[in-house]
């Protein structure tokens, strides 16, 4: 590992996207303005459109503006980005990129050290990959890492294909995998949460949990993104990455020790024990939703089919529940859910852990419904942990009444979450830290849990559109609960 405020030049490829204007650019300005880079460091951007320095140091001054009040120099930020027309499949575009980085290295002092950020589509990243190590950029007397953004492949074959042409010119310790939930604040407290409070740990298993659930829910459609997620769909797009990382983190055995390699073997093993299904089996576990017409925040919006570039009679779902079962010995018998859709009622993302109820309970009257206890982890966009207890009544006799104990993030942190996410991120990589990227290993694993599910899926054309705008997913999604005993925890609305 280096230090805190690293020095490298870090080259973006895909710098006039949307990725980078949105998140790569104001996550930079973010560490810049933190003290989290030193001045060595510079942004090379590289895309196709002949752009001049001056114009794209202005397009990231845009990208920035939301940080107008802030006490630094736009100009003097900006100055350290420079820009190089490139196609990436165009070999004689290489050296002259070498040589700019070589003068930026010398004029920045960033000490040979280079991060390759692929922010363009997914079938640039063997191609690029090789390029930058034939073509001599790799070798400098610093380090050179590669960041990848998802999708990394659309199975585990492509997966490990690209896996493997990407290893050909990058060891694996040099590979920075994005899942940007891995850079959440409250995805990162799981961990903490778990393994730094003696309540909890000794809890944390199938003897006292009865179920744990995952929801990740968003408001918005799949808007401009159409062509992307009609060979993707929620399953690839969300569960194959971010909904079975955060499972992962839940699941895991303590570490031996907080390093990546140790971290990682934990959640290997997790992945490791999820118990496969048939392809005949996955109705029974999992659920698919499309969504159709409907009313959200007041406003009438279109059905998925009516999307730019949707097939108007798709087949890909845009929502996805499903019951894992790990079998090991903490968790065998108690189901993790898990949940994720667009256009449905909130924008949320929260952990619900379910206790099981006492065997006998003598503050309840006969019949009343007993409220278990549940630890509830609000990831976003409310950042918090909240428990939820029973009390003594405040009358004269002896029943309980639920209650509720509210640990507010958001209180510590005014800054939006989904880029802060790409600065810690960005960060880590530059300090070589790869804790919270996932390693090839995570990614194998949870292609082929998820192929199953998709080969299923892909033999069976399903009933869609099967629910609204601005609901809470179809119904088989509640079923699916209710065939085990259990029901969905409504998830929190924006603000407690
Ligand atoms: N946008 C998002 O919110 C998210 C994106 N991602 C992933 O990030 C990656 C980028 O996504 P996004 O920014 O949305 O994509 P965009 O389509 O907005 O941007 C693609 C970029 O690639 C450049 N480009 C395309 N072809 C070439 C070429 N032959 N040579 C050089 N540059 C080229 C384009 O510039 P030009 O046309 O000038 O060449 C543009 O800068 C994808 O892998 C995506 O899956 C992941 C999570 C979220
Ligand atoms: O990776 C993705 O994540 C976003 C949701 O991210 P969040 O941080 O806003 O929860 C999702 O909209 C997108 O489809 C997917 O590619």
């Amino acid at each position: 590992m280096t230090t805190n405020t690293p020095k490298a030049v870090i080259v973006i490829f895909g710098a006039t996207g949307d990725l980078a204007n949105r998140k790569l650019y104001p996550s930079i300005y973010r560490l810049f303005r933190n003290g989290k880079l030193s001045e060595n460091f510079a942004v090379v951007g590289v895309a196709r459109r002949p752009l001049t320095n001056e114009d794209f140091r202005n397009n990231v001054k845009n990208s920035i503006s939301q940080f107008e009040d802030d006490n630094i120099d736009p100009d003097k930020f900006a100055s350290h980005f420079h820009y190089h027309p490139f196609d990436v499949q165009d070999l004689s575009y290489y050296q002259s990129l070498n040589t700019l980085l070589h003068s930026l290295d010398e004029k920045h002092e960033t000490e040979g050290n280079r991060i390759f950020y692929l922010a363009m589509a997914p079938n640039f990243f063997g191609t690029l990959a090789a390029n930058l190590k034939s073509e001599g950029l790799t070798s400098t007397q610093g380090w050179s890492r590669l960041v990848i953004e998802k999708p990394f492949g659309h199975n585990f074959k492509s997966a490990q294909k690209l896996n493997n042409q990407i290893r050909e010119a990058f060891d694996e310790d040099q590979i920075y995998r994005i899942d940007h939930y891995l850079g959440k604040e409250m995805v990162q407290n799981i961990e903490v949460i778990r393994f730094a409070n003696a309540m909890f740990e000794p809890l944390w298993n199938n003897q006292f949990i009865s179920n744990i659930q995952i929801t990740s829910s968003e408001v918005l459609g799949v808007e401009d993104r159409g062509r992307y997620y009609e060979s993707s769909g929620a399953l690839r797009d969300m569960v194959q990455n971010h909904m079975l990382q955060m499972m992962a983190l839940l699941a895991m055995e303590p570490p031996i020790k907080l390093t990546p390699e140790e971290i990682r073997s934990e959640k290997v093993k997790v992945l490791r024990a999820l118990k496969p299904m048939s392809v005949d089996e996955v109705e029974d576990y999992f659920v698919r939703g499309q969504y159709d017409r409907g009313i959200v925040d007041g406003e009438e919006k279109p059905g998925y089919r009516e999307g730019n570039s949707v097939d108007p009679d798709s087949n890909t779902e845009t929502f996805v529940a499903g019951k894992l079962t790990i079998n090991n010995f903490r968790w065998a018998g108690t189901p993790i859910y898990i949940r994720t859709g667009k256009r449905m009622q909130q924008k949320s993302t929260e952990i619900v852990v379910q206790f099981k109820d006492l065997p006998m309970n003598l503050y309840y009257d006969k019949g009343e419904a007993i409220h278990p206890n549940l630890l509830v982890i609000h990831i976003q966009p409310y950042e918090g942990i909240t428990l939820h207890l029973n009390a003594k009544k405040g009358d004269y006799g002896t029943t309980s009444t639920p209650i509720s104990l509210k640990y507010n993030n958001n209180d510590n942190n005014d800054k939006m979450n989904t880029p802060e996410a790409y600065e810690v991120l960005l960060h880590d990589c530059m300090r070589g830290d790869s804790t919270n990227f996932t390693h090839w290993d995570e990614v194998a694993l949870s292609w082929k849990f998820v192929d199953i599910i998709s080969q299923a899926w892909e033999n069976k054309k399903a009933q869609f559109p099967n629910y609204e705008s601005g609901s809470n997913g179809p119904k088989d999604s509640d079923a699916l609960l209710e065939k085990d005993g259990f029901h969905w925890w409504s998830v929190t609305p924006e603000e407690e």
